[in-house]
């Protein structure tokens, strides 16, 4: 047998195993480094984040991504170069961690990569009956593979494109995995670019277990503080929305979005949710000139009531969940209060209660992906109805 194949039979076989997630999500603030050390796969899945860092992108690595980032006219000569120059650099930073954590490469069994989203493309966003769901990652896993010599399986959005879901969320698969809990209905809200939810029923019946992108989570309020305080890159804290009122029309025609309105589980991104998005909306109100407090004021309420309405929409009004949030947007109380206040009924908590540190779990959760692909098996879960297709998701490289 191929030498590479034999070693990834022992890597599947192994009772535990340490597998380092990245994650660089869609507010391109650096790349989230989880090493995670796991025993067994699958409901009997336990895990540890032994380190986590998120390690920034300096600006300039910033300004390479937006050059494409959601963008439809791009040059494709760059797109082409930055894949492999996010393979190789994520490869750096993941070698770097090692360096500092004192961690020797040999005793990693695999990389799980997310990549970079560049353009998330599903029919209902694109809009092109003929055409079909897709998106884009890119920082190839090969680069990974051969510059850490660690096995690495990255790309998992292809596979649950191919197999019938719109490449979004995951997140479905190892929320489900690792923080269900018997009696407990429980909403996993992660507050990134994009929030999300994912519902795990106190039942445990994984025919109920769905998640969907609900809507902006920050993404709208860093492009507005970028615009208006270029020495800033969020809106920390919260502290400029709290000083500001919110604008009832403009919120009013933000949310008449045909986005809010469809159907769940559904996804979304900056593709959607940018500038032009906003600056129509503030056109069509008389709201133009609305002052930047204002503004964030009216964009963090647009981002709660896209979550509460989301909820509504898949549950009625008034069911009690315990709520754990995750996500950037976890450190922005003027969120988390107005979050809050559309969901009275619920009780809230992070991730922290139940072991994993929030800013670290997307990238615990590709990890937890990469577990499956090795040991796991493909699993049912929303008996198939809710766009969760049953496949192991992702691509392994070999580090030679
Ligand atoms: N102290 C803070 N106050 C307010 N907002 C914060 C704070 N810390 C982080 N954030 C927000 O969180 C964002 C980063 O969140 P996160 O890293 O979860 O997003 P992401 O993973 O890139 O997005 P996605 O999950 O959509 O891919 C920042 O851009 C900022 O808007
Ligand atoms: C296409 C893409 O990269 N989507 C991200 C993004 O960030 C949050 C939200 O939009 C979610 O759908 C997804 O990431 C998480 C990890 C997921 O797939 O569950």
């Amino acid at each position: 047998m191929n030498a590479n194949l034999t070693r990834l039979v022992a890597a599947a076989q192994k009772p535990g195993r340490r597998i380092i997630g990245l994650m660089s999500g869609t507010s391109l603030d650096g790349l989230d480094v989880a090493l995670c050390r796991f025993e067994g796969h699958g409901p009997a899945t336990r895990v540890a984040v032994e380190q986590f860092t998120t390690v920034p992108y300096p600006e300039a690595v910033r300004e390479e991504i937006r050059r494409v980032f959601a963008r439809r006219d791009v040059e494709l000569q760059h797109l082409t170069l930055l894949h492999a120059w996010l393979g190789s650099l994520h490869a750096r930073m993941v070698l770097a961690c090692l360096r500092e954590w004192n961690v020797e490469s040999a005793t990693v069994d695999a990389i799980a990569s997310h990549g970079q989203t560049v353009f998330h493309a599903p029919r209902q966003q694109h809009g092109l009956a003929e055409w079909p769901d897709a998106t884009l990652q890119l920082g190839d896993g090969d680069h990974l593979a051969v510059h850490t010599g660690i096995l690495t399986i990255s790309d998992f959005r292809q596979k649950h494109v191919a197999a019938g879901g719109q490449g979004a969320p995951l997140a479905v698969y190892g929320d489900y995995l690792i923080f269900s809990q018997p009696g407990e209905d429980r909403l996993l809200l992660n507050l990134g670019g994009i929030a999300n939810f994912t519902f795990l029923p106190g039942s445990l019946d994984a025919a109920e277990v769905f998640s969907t992108d609900v809507g902006p989570g920050n993404t709208l309020l860093d492009a507005f503080v970028r615009e208006f305080y270029p020495a800033k890159s969020y809106d920390e804290n919260g502290e400029l929305a709290a000083q500001g009122q919110v604008n009832p029309a403009l919120l009013a025609e933000l949310l008449c979005h045909a986005f809010f309105q469809a159907g769940l589980p559904k996804t979304t991104g900056p593709e959607l949710f940018n500038l032009a998005y906003v600056r129509a909306a503030q056109a069509r109100t008389g709201t133009a000139a609305l002052a930047a407090t204002d503004l964030l004021a009216t964009l963090t309420e647009l981002s709660a009531a896209g979550i509460a309405g989301a909820v509504e929409l898949a549950f009625g009004l008034g069911r009690p969940f315990h709520v754990y949030t995750s996500g950037g947007g976890m450190h922005n109380p003027t969120l988390i209060a107005a979050i809050q206040r559309r969901l009275p009924h619920c009780r809230f908590a992070t991730t922290e209660a139940l072991g994993i540190e929030p800013d670290a779990k997307e990238a615990v959760l590709f990890a937890v992906l990469a577990n499956e692909t090795l040991a796991g098996e493909a699993r049912s879960i929303g008996a198939g109805q809710q766009r969760v297709p049953a496949v192991a998701l992702g691509k392994i490289s070999f580090p030679a």
